[in-house]
This record gives C-alpha cells, structure tokens and sequence, in this order.
C-alpha cells in the first residue's frame, strides 16, 4: 500500500530513492534469514557483514533517485533502456567503492532499479501489476551498451539451464508477484508479525527461485536444500507458528553446513517490500497457488 503520494519529479524521485534505501536496509536486517547476513551474523559469508550491507544501501540513493528522475513519465523504449543500464552500471561501481570491492548489492541494483524506474514511469501513481510489467518490457529491451561479461549467474543458469536474475525481471517478476507479495499480505492478514510476514514471503521466493547463487557456491544439492526447507517452512504454518520457526531454523543449519547464500531470494524480498510500499494497489491481490514453478 503506497504510504507517501508526493506531487512531481523531484520529489517523487526523493521519496522513491529513500523507499528502496529502506527496504535494502530492512531485508538485510531481517532475522533469522537462511544463510544470509542478518542482524545476528554474516550467515555463509565471510566478506559480508551488517555494516557493510547498510554502507552499500546507502550508497545507492544517488543511482535510484537518478533512475527515478530520468525515468519520470517516459515510455519503455530503446533510449530510456540504455540510460537506466548506464546508471545501473554507475551505481554498481558506486556500490564497489563504498564496500571495498565486494559485491553486496548487484542483484538488488538490477531489480530494484527497474522497479524504482517503472514506478517513476507510471508517475508514482501505478498498481504493482503496471510496475511489474513495465520494468519488464525495460529489461526485455536490447542495451548495445552493455558490455560482455560471463558472469558467474551466466555461468550457473547456462550450466544447469535454469533462468536466473535476468530472466525474472523479463518475466515481470514471478516470485514477488505471485508469490512473495500475496504471501506477505497473506501473513499479514492471518495476524503475524510484520518480522514473520517478511520472513514468510522470503520462505515463499525461495520455494522455486533458482538462485544463481546458491547453484554457484552449493550445486543442486544446494538449492533443492533450499527450495525443500522453504516448502517445510511454509506448510508447517509459516515463522508465525512454531513448528514454522523449527523448520526454518533447520534449513539456517542446513545452508550454513552447504556454504548456501540465497543472495538473489533476498534481493527479491527488498524489491517485494519496495512495491508494497510504492504500488498503489487495492487492498489485495490474487494469490496463485503457493508452490507453482516457474
Ligand atoms: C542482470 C544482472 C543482475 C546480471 O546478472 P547475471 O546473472 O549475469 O550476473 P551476476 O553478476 O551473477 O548477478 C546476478 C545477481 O542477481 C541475484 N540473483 C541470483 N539469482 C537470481 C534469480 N534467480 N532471480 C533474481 N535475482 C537473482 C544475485 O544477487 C545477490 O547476490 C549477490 C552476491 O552474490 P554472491 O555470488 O554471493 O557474491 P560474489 O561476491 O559474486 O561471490 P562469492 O564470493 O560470495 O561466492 C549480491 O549482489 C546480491 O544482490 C546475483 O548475484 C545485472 O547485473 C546487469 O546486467 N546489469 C547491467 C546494468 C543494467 O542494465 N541495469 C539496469 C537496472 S538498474
Ligand atoms: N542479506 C543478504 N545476505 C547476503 N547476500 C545478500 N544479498 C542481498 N541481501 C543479502
């Protein structure tokens, strides 16, 4: 539900750059996430903290107020694709300098950029369906300008030939979409904390997500560890439950023993807790059935 209409580019752009910060900073302090850096720890990582996360979040206002500003109002074509790839770039390289070199942040730049530019797009004023489906046809569109990399999600979704960071945000973004931001407002509804509903739409990304990361660092075995221990999670009730929150700190375990990150599952869960913010949706969604594949 959208919390703060603003009147015009600028201060649309502010509102809209402060919102991502936001929620960059409230997934990686969510506790207890699987694997991940949160509040308690730095999960599976040794290079990645709490602290170094925040830093990284903030360094990424100046990118997503600039796509916001350069996207206001304007259609999804060629020009507007290759300017949000060029501050998509330059915020990457901001996000290196603030954290020494390491990669915190690039999936979330990706996802989050395209919704912060979406949203900008439609005026501030779109559901979160209009925003899913224009940052879609954006990340759909070619960017000549890119250049050629063989990144380690290239690698991993050509070797196990499953889609990964692009292809979500080509697809209009599946997992938060059909999963993750009804299982939020489900979780909600039911009368679990804002901690536990959070923690559910993470549990429902990671039932089907094939995160690029998890398949670099631990194989299949890791991400049908991963993709189970969610499911369990989520049958047994959700984190609002007990038998929940047993399930989930099962799987902590179990990815922690596999050396598993789920960096892209939490990446979505920002940009699921971005578009509950920024859409100007009714006050609910029709969720699909929970454990779809995609
Ligand atoms: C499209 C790009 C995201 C590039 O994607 P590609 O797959 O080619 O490359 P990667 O560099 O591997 O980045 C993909 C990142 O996306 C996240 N992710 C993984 N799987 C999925 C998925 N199925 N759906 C959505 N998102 C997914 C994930 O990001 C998070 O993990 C990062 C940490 O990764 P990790 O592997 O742990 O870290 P490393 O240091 O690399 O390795 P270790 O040492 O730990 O082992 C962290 O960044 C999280 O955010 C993947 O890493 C995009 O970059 C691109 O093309 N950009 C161009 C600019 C542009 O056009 N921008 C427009 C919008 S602003
Ligand atoms: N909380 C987190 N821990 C590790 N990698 C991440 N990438 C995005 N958020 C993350």
């Amino acid at each position: 539900m959208k919390l703060q209409p603003q009147i015009g580019a600028e201060g649309s752009a502010q509102w809209l750059a402060r919102v991502a910060t936001q929620s960059l900073i409230e997934e990686a302090r969510l506790s207890p996430k699987p694997g991940l850096v949160d509040s308690r720890g730095s999960g599976a990582h040794h290079d990645l903290n709490l602290d170094l996360m925040e830093r990284s979040a903030h360094s990424l206002s100046p990118t997503f107020h600039a796509l916001a500003l350069q996207s206001w109002q304007r259609p999804a074509d060629i020009a507007l694709r290759q300017l949000v790839g060029r501050l998509g770039r330059e915020g990457e390289a901001q996000m290196m300098a603030a954290t020494g070199g390491v990669n915190t942040h690039r999936g979330a730049i990706w996802a989050l950029g395209l919704l912060v530019a979406a949203a900008a797009m439609h005026g501030c004023e779109g559901s979160s369906s209009q925003i899913a489906a224009s940052a879609a046809k954006l990340a759909s569109l070619p960017d000549s300008y890119a250049p050629k990399v063989f990144s380690k999600g290239l690698l991993a979704t050509r070797r196990y030939r499953v889609p990964g960071a692009r292809e979500e945000a080509q697809l209009g973004f599946p997992h938060i979409m059909r999963l993750a931001l009804p299982q939020l407002r489900r979780s909600r509804s039911n009368g679990a904390t804002e901690q536990q509903a959070r923690l559910d739409a993470l549990m429902a990304i990671m039932t089907t997500l094939s995160d690029t990361c998890v398949l670099s660092r631990a194989g299949l075995e890791g991400l049908e560890a991963m993709q189970n221990g969610a499911r369990s999670v989520l049958v047994a009730g959700g984190t609002a439950t007990v038998e929940g929150r047993t399930a989930l700190a099962w799987l902590d375990k179990e990815m922690l023993t596999l050396n598993a990150s789920p960096g892209g599952a939490a990446d979505l869960l920002a940009a699921t807790l971005l578009i509950d913010r920024i859409a100007c949706d009714d006050a609910t969604i029709t969720p699909l059935p929970q454990h779809s594949h995609f």
